[in-house]
């Protein structure tokens, strides 16, 4: 056994998140390659079941919709789910209650998010900012907005975004952490930097929830979107969500308010008349069956301290990149993610010549990232269910492929 090997077992003994993994099915049925034992580093794009949704799941389909069917909406607390949902994931990102609301995917709540912020942020204001390396989404998204706000969208650097936004902004959207490399941006500073501008902040959490502390209400965030499938483990297509500081709560002007967004829903009345608080978030009906899995998968969580996890996601990451050096051959690979803790997501992205087909041959050994072209080898840590000898044994496979 390597030296590296035998202090992944010390790691491991010594790690207080361990015993989480057995809330995790992992690697039951998987059909890879005997002689390599799986390790699942692709949570950063959906993360494991957690045990407790299946049965949960189960029960809303059966009982809640099969037996008590339309009574479910008031009996089985339907009607309230996006709002207790979000009040699950409020402490996860640093939020009071009441200012989170879920439903619809990442990418609608971009939408109504970088709207509602040209809107809060009123007359005169024509611009909006968005990281140059965004996710493609939220590019996509804030086009169309600025199209249809009378904006221009400009994407900027974020080494330079300090200095880019002015008294024509309106809006700067920004992913927390970047898909690509891992580099997690100084939100702090950055919503700051915005706000001493005039500007308003909207944040895309989806590759920093779950996965390191965020800090919405102590750093002044005014907008904030994310999913819920990577970090927070919600399953497939499972609802994102939208965060509208309390202090705008009043004044956001949703672009798309719904009938569940009314203040009296069941009033059917033609003119719009929005509800107060998250609800004001909402569109049309929530989908049940997926926040059903997302709520059980929430329960993980229970006890469960986001620092914690961040020390962890840090000495796995760590570990990782510690492996890789000791077993690749030099030059082989190229680190992108910053190595500064402070800049360092929850992931480790390898530049590698024939990344694609590296990462096939990977995943047929059992150890599963994923590929972002042109050649980004990518690996995500999620330390309520990996450990540090699934880390070494990812690095080990890893060298023998290269
Ligand atoms: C940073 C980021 N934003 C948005 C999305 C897209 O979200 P959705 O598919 O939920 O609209 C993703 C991943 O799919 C993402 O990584
Ligand atoms: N949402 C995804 C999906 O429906 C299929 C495959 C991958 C995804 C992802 O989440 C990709 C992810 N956002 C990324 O960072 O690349």
């Amino acid at each position: 056994m390597s030296d590296l090997a035998i202090r992944a077992g010390e790691l491991d003994a010594a790690d207080e998140l361990a015993k989480l993994r057995e809330q995790f099915v992992l690697d039951a049925a998987s059909d890879h390659a005997a002689d390599a034992a799986g390790v699942y580093l692709d949570g950063n794009s959906l993360g494991a079941l957690p045990t407790a949704v299946p049965a949960h799941v189960a029960d809303v389909v059966a009982r809640e919709w099969g037996q008590l069917r339309i009574r479910s909406w008031t009996e089985s607390g339907w009607w309230e789910a996006p709002e207790r949902i979000g009040d699950l994931i409020a402490p996860l990102v640093g939020a009071a209650p009441g200012q989170i609301v879920v439903g619809d995917s990442t990418s609608v709540n971009v939408f109504k998010a970088v709207v509602g912020a040209v809107r809060l942020a009123g007359e005169g204001r024509d611009e909006i900012l968005v990281d140059e390396g965004t996710f493609p989404t939220d590019g996509y998204i804030a086009t169309s907005a600025a199209r249809m706000t009378g904006c221009t969208v400009r994407p900027v650097p974020m080494d330079s975004l300090a200095d880019a936004v002015g008294p024509r902004t309106a809006a700067v959207l920004i992913n927390h952490v970047d898909y690509r490399s891992g580099r997690l941006h100084d939100l702090p500073a950055l919503t700051a930097a915005v706000q001493a501008a005039g500007a308003l902040v909207v944040w895309d959490l989806c590759h920093s929830a779950g996965a390191l502390p965020v800090g919405l209400d102590a750093h002044g965030v005014d907008l904030a979107v994310g999913c819920t499938y990577k970090f927070l483990n919600g399953g497939p297509g499972a609802p994102a969500y939208l965060y509208v500081a309390a202090r705008h709560q009043a004044a956001f002007d949703s672009p798309l308010p719904g009938w569940n967004s009314h203040v009296e829903p069941f009033g059917m009345r033609p003119e719009f008349v929005p509800v107060d608080g998250a609800r004001r978030g909402r569109v049309g009906t929530p989908d049940i069956l997926s926040m059903a899995a997302l709520e059980a998968a929430l329960g993980v969580w229970d006890g469960v301290s986001v620092e914690a996890v961040r020390a962890k996601s840090l000495a796995l990451t760590d570990f990782f990149l510690e492996c890789v050096q000791a077993y690749v051959p030099a030059g082989r690979v190229t680190v992108l993610t910053p190595l500064d803790h402070a800049a360092r997501g929850s992931q480790v992205a390898l530049r590698c010549a024939d990344a694609s087909a590296v990462m096939e041959e990977l995943i047929r050994r059992g150890v599963v990232g994923d590929f972002r072209a042109p050649d980004v080898l990518r690996f995500g840590f999620t330390p309520l269910y990996l450990g540090f000898a699934d880390v070494e044994r990812a690095a080990r496979v890893l060298a023998e492929v290269l």
